[in-house]
């Protein structure tokens, strides 16, 4: 988010002693758009400003940690899947965003390639260890040990790859839970909003398919018989 900077009123102050009907609705323009910037908080880059495909075809390619060197690198042998947002406060997001991107990779299709020495795990007691750089913080990769219906899959940030055509986010889950981390309940409908708009539908969990993968292991692990398979 960018605030009102000086050099924004310069061009009408500076140099004339009395602005022009076009400056003053110039300046009116500046005033209007930076109050736009103001309203709206950082969903994330890669939705902020609109949603940019990714190749069906993308065969993968690595990810890098953000340290100025000795960067941690993982080399991913196949594009994500059911790449999403998500507003937990467990997944590593970009400074000054509200939402990570994450999405998917099979865990024999991932080996780290580079400095594996310094990665630690956020937190041991999660479902999801996420594997972070102990210097610069960036979450590798998350992997499940655990019986769990998605174990075999590692969760990834396509955003530290220099290569482009990675999935595109196809939804946004844990929508609400970024109220859990301060934001005001009241922007949530301008959240929502902004994500529909970007041709994403939202859900304060997963997508209907994840849902249904987790009820479906959860039910199968009960012994429960399905009547219409
Ligand atoms: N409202 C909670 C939701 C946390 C949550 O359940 N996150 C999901 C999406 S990443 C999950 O699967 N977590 C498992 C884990 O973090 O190990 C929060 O924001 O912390
Ligand atoms: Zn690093
Ligand atoms: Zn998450």
């Amino acid at each position: 988010m960018r605030g009102m900077q000086l050099s924004d009123w310069m061009p009408c102050t500076s140099q004339h002693l009395y602005n022009t009907p076009l400056e003053i609705a110039q300046l009116c323009i500046q005033v209007q758009t930076n109050l736009l910037t103001f309203t709206m908080a950082s969903i994330h880059p890669l939705v902020d400003n609109g949603v940019t495909k990714g190749d069906p075809n993308f065969p993968g390619g690595s990810l890098q940690c953000r340290c100025p060197s000795n960067q941690v690198v993982v080399a991913l042998k196949s594009n994500i899947a059911h790449n999403h947002a998500c507003g937990c406060s467990k997944c590593w997001k970009p400074a000054g965003a509200l939402f990570s991107i994450v999405g998917v990779i099979p865990r024999d299709n991932l080996s780290v390639e580079a400095n594996a020495s310094k990665l630690k795990i956020v937190d041991p007691s999660a479902v999801i260890q996420r594997h972070a750089c102990s210097d610069c913080g960036v979450h590798m990769y998350g992997r499940i040990e655990q019986a769990h219906p998605f174990h075999g899959l590692d969760f990834v940030h396509a955003e530290l790859s220099k290569q482009k055509g990675w999935q595109e986010p196809q939804f946004a889950g844990f929508v609400s839970s970024i109220i859990e981390q301060g934001y005001n309940p009241e922007g949530m409908d301008a959240i929502r909003s902004k994500f529909k708009a970007n041709g994403l539908d939202t859900y304060d969990a997963l997508s209907p398919p994840l849902m249904d993968l987790i009820a479906t292991f959860t039910a199968k692990k009960a012994g429960v018989k399905f009547a219409n398979l």
